[in-house]
């Protein structure tokens, strides 16, 4: 098994978080709290109340994760295209697989990924949620004082199962969005490239940013979901499952609330892919 594509999933994962999450500490607090009139808002009241570090809140998690995560997600899309299609990443050039097969090779790498994914962004989320400013004498506690203590908190008070609290939405919203997601890759890449030669830096750029736009897009409905079953049980249970947590959300906010998220998750997704895949070309052609 080629083992090359897990490490330059890994790294390649590692630059496009760093460079999104911002972005992503503002979709989170959209998603979940009310108290925000926009992005802008939200934007202004992170930096005055929480100073920059506020926008890197419960970063280190998901940078530790990422190694395992995307390493799973390109790892898994890869070899599953080996199984499925008899040709490694460089023979894929010269024969590239039908969209079939890329479809169910990046829902398979989507579908696995998801359970490793699932306690880190539950912790994630939990982190980002937390609106205090960084710790001063006399100010109030965060209830959370940082990754550790969050999974052990969750671990102790919802026990193990706790922790992948909202998992299920989460796998139902990687299966088919990460098939779109390498679909939308390799799709544009093709368009733009001279039979059997390796797409430009330019066209893995563009093709990566619209890759991550597609594939957010449709994640959306099911990322606010998630989202918000990952806050449930925090103070008390409000949602049943996952078919509960939408129509309450639907019954109380119309069908908007779908898309909270949509505009900020499209923003984050095209720099943060663009880079993914380009790191994730070139690792693998230098190691080729
Ligand atoms: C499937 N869904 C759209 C949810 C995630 C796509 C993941 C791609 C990349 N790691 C990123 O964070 O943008």
């Amino acid at each position: 098994m080629p083992v090359e594509e897990f490490v330059a999933g890994w790294i390649s994962g590692a630059v496009g978080l760093v460079l999104g999450h911002p972005f992503d500490t503002v979709k989170v607090r959209l998603q979940t709290q009310t108290t925000y009139r926009g992005i802008a808002d939200c934007m202004v009241r992170i930096y005055r109340h929480e100073s920059l570090l506020g926008f890197f809140k419960g970063m280190s998690f998901p940078i530790a994760s990422i190694a395992v995560v995307n390493s799973v997600l390109f790892g898994v899309y890869s070899n599953a295209l080996l199984l499925l299609t008899a040709t490694s990443h460089q023979e894929r050039r010269a024969q590239p697989p039908s969209y079939m097969h890329i479809f169910l090779a990046g829902c398979t790498g989507g579908f696995l990924q998801a359970y490793f994914l699932a306690p880190f962004d539950l912790i994630k989320v939990r982190l980002q949620n937390q609106t205090e400013p960084r710790a001063q004498p006399g100010s109030p506690q965060p209830r959370y004082h940082g990754p550790m203590h969050c999974a052990a908190s969750i671990f102790q008070e919802e026990g193990p199962r706790g922790l992948f609290r909202g998992a299920w939405a989460l796998t139902l919203r990687d299966t088919p969005t990460l098939g779109i997601y390498f679909i939308t890759y390799e799709g544009l890449c093709h368009q733009y490239t001279p039979e059997g030669q390796n797409p430009s830096s330019a066209t893995v750029l563009v093709a990566g940013g619209f890759a991550g736009i597609a594939s957010w897009v449709t994640a959306t409905p099911l990322d606010v979901i998630k989202s918000r079953m990952q806050m449930d049980g925090l103070r008390r249970k409000v949602y049943r499952g996952v078919l509960d947590c939408m129509v309450s959300s639907v019954r109380q906010e119309g069908l908007g609330v779908f898309f909270r998220g949509l505009t900020i998750n499209s923003a984050r997704a095209f720099p943060v892919n663009a880079v993914t895949f380009l790191s994730y070309e070139y690792l693998l052609r230098w190691w080729g």
